[in-house]
């Protein structure tokens, strides 16, 4: 198709992503956001997320991607204008667009949304942060849902060249596919995670079920790690979302109130096994290893890790941590600049996040800097042979 010009309403992680990814598509793209000082940083071609390539992107593709601050730049004189704020605000950004405006929403909003405005395109996105911009440019599918099945057409060839399957639909279809997947991945994050529980109680080995489960492709391989909880800016609000949809609609949803219910628990769980290792938890001091809700992003939104620094700080528990996305104290919580630091003195360490660097940190140092060498890896990330070997003990979850 010929190269269209695009507006796109938001510069975070959605926003900045499919403005830069569409320039990158040959697209000639406006991006707006309300946050000036975010702007202005952009046009300089500094961005805020940790997003591997997308700088880079921003950076090449700068002659056809122009950073704005009034929103109806973004809304005037183009094909498109993708909506991508988050989702509280996209009905205030809709009912503002001008009447000749045609909207497509990328941001993910509740079933029925996007039915009650005439002419609006639904085009949910699916990428993950972390792999942001490699998620936009090799999807695995792009849905558009619409009134109109020719308009959605006409937003589906905007992304022809990624060669993905296209599935076309009406809006409020789409707009459950959405939360349909998201909620998906809660469902089976939750049940790894109890499985992870009960391998503890058993003597089994969450790694060796999983290894078992995986090679089953109607079960698939991803989304089958046990970890503290499942977080981020959108799996905890989705499922909330869909729950509220559902009991709106007039039906029971108890699978999901389940997956719900037990990442709610998550917290508690590793509090406990914490507890476990260092007795009562007041005056104790944690070093806590990662921060994010997982690793490759620097976003701290509901993040696992500061529920748990919460409940050990409620404890009575000193905190120490080191995140390598993370600069600057956190409320409770001292943030030190390397894994040894926030090692120093601890009675425990506890692994948050699988930073691939966890893997690799030099464990003999890392004893010696503690007070008593316990590592309680949530993520399944430590070398059980080398820090055993550096005289750790290593408690793992789901073993
Ligand atoms: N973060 C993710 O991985 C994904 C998020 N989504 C959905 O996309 C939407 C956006 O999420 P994120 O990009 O994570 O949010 P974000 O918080 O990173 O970015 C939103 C941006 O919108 C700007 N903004 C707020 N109100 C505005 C307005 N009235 N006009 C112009 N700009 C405005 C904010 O300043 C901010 O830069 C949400 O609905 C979310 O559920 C969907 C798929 C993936
Ligand atoms: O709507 C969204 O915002 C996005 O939400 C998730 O993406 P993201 O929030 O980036 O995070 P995931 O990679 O899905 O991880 C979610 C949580 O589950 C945890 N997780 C994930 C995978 C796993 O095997 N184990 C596990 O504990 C992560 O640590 C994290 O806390 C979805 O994967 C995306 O498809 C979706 O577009």
């Amino acid at each position: 198709m010929q190269p269209q010009r695009i507006g796109v309403v938001g510069a975070g992680y959605v926003g900045l992503t499919t403005a830069a990814c569409l320039a990158e598509l040959g697209h000639d793209v406006v991006c707006a956001d309300t946050d000036t000082a975010k702007v202005e940083a952009l046009a300089s071609g500094e961005i805020g997320l940790h997003e591997p390539g997308l700088r880079e992107l921003v950076v090449k593709n700068a002659h056809r991607l122009q950073f704005v601050t009034d929103t109806a730049q973004a809304m005037s004189d183009v094909d498109f204008t993708f909506v991508c704020v988050p989702t509280h605000v996209v009905e205030s950004v809709v009912t503002a667009a001008p009447p000749d405006c045609r909207l497509v929403l990328k941001s993910t909003v509740p079933a029925g949304t996007a039915a009650k405005y005439p002419g609006v395109v639904s085009n949910p996105e699916f990428l993950r942060e972390g792999h942001a911009v490699e998620d936009f440019l090799n999807p695995q599918r792009i849905v558009v849902g619409a009134q109109d099945e020719r308009l959605a057409r006409e937003v589906a060839a905007l992304y022809e060249t990624t060669g993905a399957p296209v599935v076309v639909t009406d809006n409020t279809t789409a707009e459950v596919v959405k939360y349909a997947s998201n909620c998906f991945l809660a469902l089976k994050l939750s049940y790894v995670n109890t499985l992870a529980e009960l391998c503890e109680r058993l003597g089994a080995d969450i790694d060796g079920v999983t290894e078992g489960m995986r090679l089953d492709d109607r079960i698939g391989g991803s989304c089958l790690e046990p970890g503290p909880g499942w977080g981020g800016s959108c799996l905890p609000k989705d499922t909330r979302a869909l729950l509220a949809t559902a009991a709106e609609a007039g039906v029971e949803f108890p699978t999901l109130e389940g997956a719900l219910t037990t990442n709610g628990h998550q917290p508690r769980r590793v509090v406990d096994r914490v507890r476990a290792e260092t007795g009562a938890l007041r005056g104790k001091k944690i070093g806590l290893l990662g921060l994010t809700f997982k690793a490759g992003t620097n976003d701290l939104r509901e993040s696992p890790a500061l529920k748990i620094a919460e409940l050990l700080g409620q404890e009575g528990a000193r905190l120490t941590a080191y995140d390598p996305c993370v600069t600057g104290d956190l409320d409770g919580i001292e943030v030190r600049t390397s894994a040894v630091e926030a090692a120093r003195d601890a009675d425990v360490l506890v692994v948050l996040t699988e930073w691939p660097e966890f893997a690799e940190l030099d464990w003999p140092e890392l004893a010696g800097h503690t007070a008593t060498p316990v590592i309680l890896d949530t993520r399944g990330v430590v070398p059980e042979d080398k820090v055993t070997e550096a005289g750790f003990r290593l408690v793992r979850t789901g073993r």
